[in-house]
């Protein structure tokens, strides 16, 4: 999943299906995942798409609907992070205008074969006005809090009053990442 849209997520509907990941702790990419924001359960149907090395083999179909899409890179793997800015061209032309994305630099557990710095992410991120944070499949870093603020998002833009205050996913998300080094996970 990395160097592409790793996740997509939609509220609800049919969707591919695809084996998870075998070996980490955490999954990024299961069929479904509920999230409770605020009390109220917000489904998530969650389909991960083919790697780098089949990019441009996934069908648009693939996350043309999607109302959110967490795209993944490998800190330790350049081309992934090179892909990404291609992915964010191809979803600019073929996903919802709104959709919601967001971008994860994962494996941020294996430090000492890091070849992409945090803060390249988070320029990457600024430049296409995105939220941004590292994750680990294998801890769980920010693994739980990507979807909870996809899913607070989601939420918040469907039941929108006009008297609440807006939902910030790029302000939520900073206030509530951890970095990779610190010792509270
Ligand atoms: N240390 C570490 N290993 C990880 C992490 N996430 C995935 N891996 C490992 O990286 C390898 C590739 O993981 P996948 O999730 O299959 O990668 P992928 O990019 O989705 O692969 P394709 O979608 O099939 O191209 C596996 O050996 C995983 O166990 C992580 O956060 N930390």
């Amino acid at each position: 999943m990395t160097g592409t849209p790793g996740a997509a997520a939609t509220r609800d509907g049919e969707a591919p299906e695809r084996s998870p990941p075998c070996s980490p702790s955490y999954d990024l990419t299961g069929k479904n995942k509920v999230v409770t924001v605020d009390g109220v359960r917000v489904k998530l149907q969650i389909w991960d798409t083919a790697g780098q090395e089949r990019f441009r083999s996934v069908t648009h179909a693939y996350y043309r609907d999607a109302q959110a899409l967490l795209l993944l890179y490998d800190i330790t793997n350049k081309s992934s992070f090179d892909n990404i800015r291609a992915w964010l061209t191809e979803i600019h032309e073929y996903a919802q205008r709104d959709v919601v994305i967001m971008l994860l630099g994962n494996k941020a557990d294996v430090s000492s074969e890091r070849v992409i710095r945090s803060e390249d992410g988070e320029m990457l991120a600024r430049e296409y006005g995105v939220p941004f944070m590292e994750t680990s499949a294998k801890t769980g870093m920010n693994v739980e809090l990507a979807f909870l603020a996809i899913a607070k998002e989601l939420k918040y833009r469907a039941g929108r009053q006009a008297e609440e205050p807006s939902f910030q996913i790029r302000d939520y998300v900073e206030s509530q990442k951890k970095r990779p080094g610190c010792s509270f996970l």
